[in-house]
């Protein structure tokens, strides 16, 4: 891993971390190129911040609400999770401590069911962190649906 690419850290955020059966996914409202595809709410660790601290302040920023964090569902590079631009990308299972709301980071979310998780337009590097985060769940997600999102 680059140690200069700036780490990006991220919530799986359900319903409930002692019996998960729901996760709150997000659509990007910016920039133009992934304006609609999903994503797990989070962002960029910034110099000196630690990356739990940097994940309890993006889910404030980007959903008004506290979180609980559980345990890291890791990825296969020390952790991390290769993602979009060669970055890497850290996630946790959370529970959120209020009500997640709309911010202008996101044009939806979505409360989404396992079986309908294959059915959103995830961005493209994506789906093996969502299969992860299932398998993670004991949730079955069945194959990634092809989807198109076309935007005007
Ligand atoms: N938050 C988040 N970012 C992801 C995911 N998957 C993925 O490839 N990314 C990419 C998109 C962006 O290139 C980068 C995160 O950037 P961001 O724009 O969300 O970061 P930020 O909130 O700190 O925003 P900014 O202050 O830099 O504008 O990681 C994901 O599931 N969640």
């Amino acid at each position: 891993m680059d140690p200069d690419s700036q780490l990006v850290v991220a919530a799986a955020i359900v319903d409930s971390l002692e019996q998960p059966t729901r996760l709150l996914c997000a659509a990007r409202a910016y920039p133009e190129e992934l304006k609609g595809m999903f994503e797990l709410p989070g962002g960029k660790v910034k110099t000196q911040e630690g990356p739990e601290d940097a994940l309890i302040r993006e889910i404030r920023e980007e959903l008004n609400t506290g979180i609980m964090l559980g345990a890291e569902i890791p990825g296969p590079t020390n952790g991390a999770w290769p993602i979009l631009h060669g970055r890497h990308m850290r996630v946790w299972a959370a529970q959120a401590s209020e009500n997640p709301q709309l911010t202008a980071v996101h044009s939806r979310l979505v409360v989404c069911a396992p079986k309908d998780l294959n059915t959103l337009p995830w961005l493209p590097t994506n789906w093996p962190i969502v299969e992860a985060i299932a398998d993670a769940f004991g949730w079955s997600v069945g194959e990634k649906c092809e989807t198109v999102e076309v935007t005007k």
